[in-house]
């Protein structure tokens, strides 16, 4: 199978509010996101993507539009996690981002593939679709997640 991987960076506050150890402090990450698209080699002379599955400027300016920049410096929080959307909604203007399920990197690595797969989605015809994706939350410690 051929594809294309773009990888981008972010940085994110969370916490894990039941964490038996440090976790369920308030602390933040430079995650790092890979994207892992397949479909088919676009075939088409005089087109910018010829000989390309997707343009990889392409790929970073959706997942900036759909993803990265609206987690990026945010604090993503578990919507029970109510202690500290209190706290976060008493800062006028603060970035946070309320999630369904607890952040960790397995729950975010979840949500970010069910936000960016229908972005991806056939959008040139060409079977265009995301494969995989993979987040860092440190150097040692990612979730994987690929389509079925
Ligand atoms: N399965 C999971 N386990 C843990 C998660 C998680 O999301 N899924 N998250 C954490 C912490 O939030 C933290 O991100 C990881 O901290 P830590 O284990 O300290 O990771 P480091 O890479 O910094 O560890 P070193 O031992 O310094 O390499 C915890 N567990
Ligand atoms: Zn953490």
């Amino acid at each position: 199978m051929l594809t294309i991987t773009r990888k981008l960076e972010f940085d994110a506050g969370h916490r894990i509010p039941d964490h038996k150890s440090q976790c369920r402090n308030l602390h933040g990450h430079r995650y790092t996101l890979e994207i892992t698209l397949v479909g088919e080699v676009i075939q088409q002379d005089g087109n910018s993507d010829n000989g390309m599955i997707m343009d990889f400027s392409d790929v970073k300016a959706l997942a900036r539009q759909h993803l990265v920049d609206v987690w990026d410096h945010a604090f993503i929080a578990y919507e029970k996690d109510s202690a500290v959307l209190e706290f976060l909604h008493s800062l006028p203007g603060h970035k946070t981002v309320v999630i369904k399920s607890i952040p960790t990197v397995e729950n975010l690595a979840r949500t970010a593939f069910d936000i960016l797969r229908p972005v991806y989605h056939d959008r040139y015809g060409t079977g265009l679709r995301l494969h995989k994706l993979v987040l860092h939350e440190t150097p040692n410690c990612w979730a994987e997640i690929t389509a079925d």
